[in-house]
């Protein structure tokens, strides 16, 4: 099956959700210019990391932005995941990701399980414990932010309840450590056989500048195509399901996997 997805490689502006809903708008249109099936946006897109405003910008219960995903899905007739937004639950503030359907019903939300202390993240947001597995546009998949692909067992958790065909990455990765973030991704493609389609942020914040080079890589591991570390970009690139299937009956580490041995 093909499936052809777009990848907005957006800059953020800090705690300003209505510049970033327009930006937002923009890709959305051109992927739907460009017949894209899926759009794919960026980790935090709607504030970037405004953690000290959180009280006042963090989407209450994820309603706000639950409801501008299904908004542009339905308009632009697209699927979407919905990169993440800070969210309000109860007390807790979380990194949440929801994936929207092309008839702006929601199929999976998801709060970011490891939370990266470099960015401070755990001094502000709880932690998500549930994994993240949906069908979106026909296709069994599986969603991830930024600093959880660094965990493999986490996503390896999510793999092994497939087939997943595709994994999705939402990021707001540094420049500094952008290597790894391809090095990892490649990684993750290969070991879980699956396709892997990543979407960081470029552009800056106070303490950070980020480094783009979002990418799709098959399961091979092989980069497909990739954007570059500096520039906003809408990256759209068909991949067909069929190459993984391929891989996976070529090497049957699934099937081969000794849980037994792991815990
Ligand atoms: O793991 C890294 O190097 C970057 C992670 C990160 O920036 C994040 O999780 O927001």
């Amino acid at each position: 099956m093909k499936l052809k997805i777009a990848i907005a490689q957006m800059a953020i502006a800090l705690g300003q959700p209505e510049v970033n809903q327009a930006t937002v708008k923009k890709y959305a249109q051109q992927a739907a210019a460009a017949e894209a099936d899926v759009l794919v946006l960026p980790e935090m897109w709607s504030t970037g990391y405004a953690f000290e405003q959180l009280t006042t910008i963090a989407d209450q219960g994820g309603a706000r932005s639950q409801g501008f995903l299904s908004e542009i899905a339905r308009q632009y007739q697209l699927n979407i995941v919905g990169g993440s937004v800070a969210t309000q639950q109860g007390t807790s503030y979380y990194n949440t990701m929801y994936v929207v359907d092309d008839q702006g019903q929601r199929v999976s939300s998801y709060h970011k399980a490891h939370l990266f202390g470099l960015m401070a993240e755990e001094q502000y947001l709880a932690a998500g414990e549930q994994i993240n597995t949906f069908t979106l546009a026909g296709v069994p998949a599986a969603g991830v932010i930024c600093y959880d692909i660094r965990f493999p067992e986490w996503l390896r958790t999510m793999m092994a309840q497939g087939p997943q065909q595709i994994l999705y990455v939402v990021a707001e990765w540094p420049i500094q450590r952008i290597a790894q973030w391809q090095i990892l991704l490649q990684a993750r493609a290969i070991e879980n056989q699956t396709f892997v389609v990543a979407a960081n942020r470029v552009g800056h914040d106070a303490n950070n500048q980020f480094g783009g080079r979002s990418l799709v890589i098959d399961p091979l591991g092989q980069i497909i195509q990739q954007a570059d570390d500096n520039d906003e970009a809408l990256l759209v690139v068909t991949i067909d399901t069929a190459d993984e299937q391929a891989v996976r009956g070529q090497i049957p580490v699934f099937h081969d996997r000794r849980p037994a041995l792991y815990d």
